[in-house]
């Protein structure tokens, strides 16, 4: 069985391509409508390409200048202008669509569909222009903001992890991120401990588990079952700096992102 290997490497200042790095990834950024993380402004750097949902874009326009308040508002606008805002349109101000209109960018209304969300909308987008961003490199897309809040617009979000499962999807919060570990694969994550961790889980959220086997966390699982209503793994502990999963069923991991002021 192949192996998936997993780093967080877009929670660290980008740094120069250096050769050796194994398999680069072409990193997209959709932003939703909920507060921005702190580390907004590092993520849009990563990033090839920029996409708002929805009122994700009213969210660029108001907090980006907020995160940078001795610089002008216009000038934080415009230096942090999307590539493409995309969504049935129902919550985008209209100040807002008319100042990015202004600057040209490209607006996609899908208002004609409302059996998919707009982060699904956003993410068949990316998809479908994979072959105009970097081919030799394989796809990663960040989700910012898709945790806390609704839990219908959460679970929606998780659900585009599995109706995607052949893409690489991370999604963001200010505490913790979450991606899919497809049963294709044995996985083997990095953890950077100066920017995620300790705390992580397992979680079988598709189908149970019959059989997962892991290393590198304080609790791990040994060809053990899990199952909503049996045992899933919360709270665990990222132990070592590689951590491995194998399993029968696809499964959600989540790592916590470290406050730059906290104990852990
Ligand atoms: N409270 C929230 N919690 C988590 N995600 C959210 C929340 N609000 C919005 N989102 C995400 O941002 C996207 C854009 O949301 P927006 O508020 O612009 O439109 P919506 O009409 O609420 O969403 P949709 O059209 O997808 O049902 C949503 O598709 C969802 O992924
Ligand atoms: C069973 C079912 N439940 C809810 C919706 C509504 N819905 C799902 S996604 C979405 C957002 C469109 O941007 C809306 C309104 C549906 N269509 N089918």
């Amino acid at each position: 069985m192949e192996v998936m290997t997993h780093a967080s490497t877009f929670l660290l200042p980008p740094s120069p391509p250096s050769g050796s790095n194994g398999h680069p990834l072409t990193y997209a950024l959709v932003v939703l409508n909920q507060r921005l993380p702190r580390f907004a402004p590092l993520l849009w750097s990563h990033a090839r390409l920029r996409v708002c949902a929805d009122g994700g874009a009213n969210r660029i326009y108001d907090e980006m200048p907020r995160l940078f308040p001795d610089q002008d508002p216009l000038d934080v606008r415009n230096r942090y202008k999307p590539d493409v805002i995309k969504g049935d349109m129902d919550s985008i101000r209209d100040d807002v669509k008319e100042f990015y209109s202004n600057l040209e960018v490209k607006i996609v209304d899908e208002a004609d569909d409302q059996d998919t969300t707009d982060l699904h909308k956003c993410v068949a987008f990316i998809c479908d222009n994979r072959p105009t961003l970097d081919k030799s490199n394989q796809l990663c897309i960040l989700v910012a903001g898709a945790l806390g809040g609704r839990f219908d617009h959460e679970v929606g979000n998780i659900n585009v992890l599995y109706r995607f499962s052949n893409t690489r999807i991370v999604l963001l919060s200010d505490d913790c991120l979450i991606y899919l570990l497809p049963r294709t694969h044995s996985h083997e994550i990095f953890v950077l401990k100066s920017v995620e961790g300790p705390h992580c889980g397992l979680i079988p959220a598709g189908a149970p588990s019959a059989s997962t086997t892991t290393t590198g966390l304080k609790w791990n699982l040994d060809d053990t079952a899990m199952s909503f209503g049996g045992l899933i793994s919360t709270s665990n502990i990222a132990l070592e700096e590689k951590i491995t999963v194998l399993s029968d069923s696809d499964l959600l991991w989540t790592i916590s992102i470290r406050h730059p002021n906290k104990k852990i």
